[in-house]
């Protein structure tokens, strides 16, 4: 068998190329494989415990050997059966004892190999900044008793807090942008950047015992006590958040209570406007004045019961409220909030989340309705007698529905009077979640304690580069090119210059 030298040659060449090919192929997909392949899936909980209720916060990202950022989600979230912990002060270890049930959630919802390393964090807010103004002693007790239960679980536990109304209102504010990629954002092309003239949302935040207020402002935040320098992937953000301790809905509503009856001087039988005709609620004193948030006259019997009774009278309503929002004293002129607290002019769009939220949903004016109808919908609401709103909302939780004429007044009242909200009220959106993530303070606080929105350029961890990608084409491209040229050669190689002339 005669074999030349030149399909010898020209026969290894193309045999080697075409192996390199696709052994650069087959490279270039594993690559892309390995990183398309599940991630390291963490996790991270922390408790919100609010004045009212408890919540376990549940959340996820792909993690694995780089200290990415990627984008952390909510996996679950699970409510916490009864009151706040701060209603546990004549019994703290059932504090502890009221977390066991969404901590075995928890357990049974991450993968027992990511428990030991799932950092898991406590929050009280307003109730208990409440309580430790009465009894610091209670407080620590009670914070000493959920430390020990989550100590009792497999998770990497990291520390039960009581947050500062500041720290609570720019956590919020965190949230938000980071959930609405306001500080960084994933683009088309694969590259991390920080969205140029991004909207930057402020955050509106409603709770039972405080309410928060955080956004940018326009201009320069003047007092810096009302500041919050923070920097976020390299940038730095003046926030502007203020908490209103006394001023979540639930305080508010004892407020109005303990209005009314020193009003009637102190009489058995009070008209509370506010409340629907058909409705009453009777109170003993010591459970009217349980609250730092009112003052307790000193000769009151505190066995001495007071009876609310429902009028429906939304004017007389809205007056009340008046009374205990003081939205015309401004020491900082014109730049308050309301009862004299320095704010900067409103600036962009807000979130309007937690008992904002709840109670606009309700009455079907979220997520934004224009202001003339919202005003119409709480009159008209306010009007009806408690028999035809049980008709209207058979499925109504009583404790929440006896109060959305209140807190709905309530809310315009802050919003439109309070933070001046008068000509930008439809710059307000009232929301719960955004991408399937509650909109709370919760996140931001996570984020912030787990380093997650620190650092100034964050990993690329989604897929293979553009650059990677176009190097790895073109050197198959090449390859196979040159596959090509040496068959031609092969082919049309004149048969003189063939070397096998033996
Ligand atoms: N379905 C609902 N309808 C109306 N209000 C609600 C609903 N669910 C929760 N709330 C209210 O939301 C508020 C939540 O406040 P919370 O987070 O417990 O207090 P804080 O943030 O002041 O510590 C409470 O006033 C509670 O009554
Ligand atoms: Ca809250």
């Amino acid at each position: 068998m005669k074999l030349s030298a030149k399909s010898m040659i020209v026969g290894i060449a193309v045999t080697a190329t075409v192996c390199s090919s696709i052994i650069a192929l087959v490279l270039a997909l594993a690559r892309h494989y390995t990183v398309e392949l599940p991630y390291d899936t963490q996790y991270g909980m922390v408790f919100d415990a609010g004045s009212s209720h408890t919540s376990l916060f549940i959340y996820k990202w792909p993690g694995g050997k780089e200290n990415n950022t990627g984008i952390v989600s909510q996996l679950r979230v699970c409510e916490v059966d009864g009151g706040g912990i701060s209603s546990y002060k004549s019994d703290p270890p059932a504090a502890g004892n009221s977390l066991q049930q969404c901590l075995d959630v928890a357990k049974a919802v991450i993968p027992v190999s990511k428990q030991h390393s799932c950092p898991v964090y406590l929050g009280a807010t307003a109730g208990m900044r409440l309580l430790s103004l009465q009894d610091q002693s209670t407080t620590d007790r009670i914070m000493q008793e959920v430390s020990n239960t989550i100590k009792g679980y497999p998770f990497d536990f990291r520390g039960a807090q009581i947050l500062s109304g500041m720290e609570e209102g720019a956590y919020g504010w965190i949230t938000i942008n980071y959930i609405l990629e306001g500080f960084i954002k994933y683009t088309f092309e694969g590259e991390w950047i920080h969205p140029k003239g991004g909207r930057i949302l402020g955050a509106l935040d409603l709770g039972g015992a405080s309410t928060q207020i955080a956004f940018t402002p326009k201009e320069p935040v003047t007092q810096p006590n009302s500041e919050a320098a923070l920097q976020l992937y390299g940038h730095k953000y003046g926030v502007y958040a203020h908490s209103y301790l006394c001023y979540g809905k639930d305080q508010a509503m004892r407020q109005l209570q303990a209005y009314l009856v020193e009003e009637s001087g102190f009489s058995a039988i009070v008209i509370h406007p506010c409340y629907h005709t058909g409705f009453n609620l009777t109170l003993t004193m010591r459970e009217l004045y349980d609250s730092p948030c009112v003052t307790k006259p000193g000769n009151i019997d505190p066995g001495k019961s007071v009876t609310f009774f429902g009028s429906s009278d939304p004017e007389r309503c809205l007056s009340l409220i008046q009374n205990i929002v003081n939205v015309t004293e401004c020491p900082y002129s014109p730049d308050c909030g309301f009862n004299g607290v320095y704010q900067p002019p409103i600036h962009g769009q807000f979130f309007a989340f937690s008992a904002y939220y709840y109670t606009f949903d309700f009455l079907g004016l979220a997520p934004q309705a224009p202001l003339p109808k919202v005003t119409s919908t709480i009159e008209t609401f306010c009007k009806k007698s408690w028999y035809s709103l049980k008709v209207e909302y058979p499925g109504a939780k009583e404790k929440y529905l006896k109060d959305y004429c209140a807190s709905a007044q309530y809310i315009v009242t802050i919003l439109v009077q309070g933070y001046k909200f008068n000509e930008t009220w439809d710059n307000i959106f009232f929301q719960k979640q955004v991408a399937d993530t509650d909109i709370g303070w919760t996140l931001g606080y996570m984020l912030n304690l787990t380093n997650m929105v620190a650092s100034t350029r964050p990993l690329v961890v989604t897929g293979v580069q553009r650059s990677q990608w176009a190097a790895e084409v073109f050197f198959i491209v090449f390859a196979l090119f040159l596959s090509l040229v040496l068959v031609m050669a092969l082919v049309f190689w004149p048969y003189e210059h063939d070397l096998n002339t033996v």
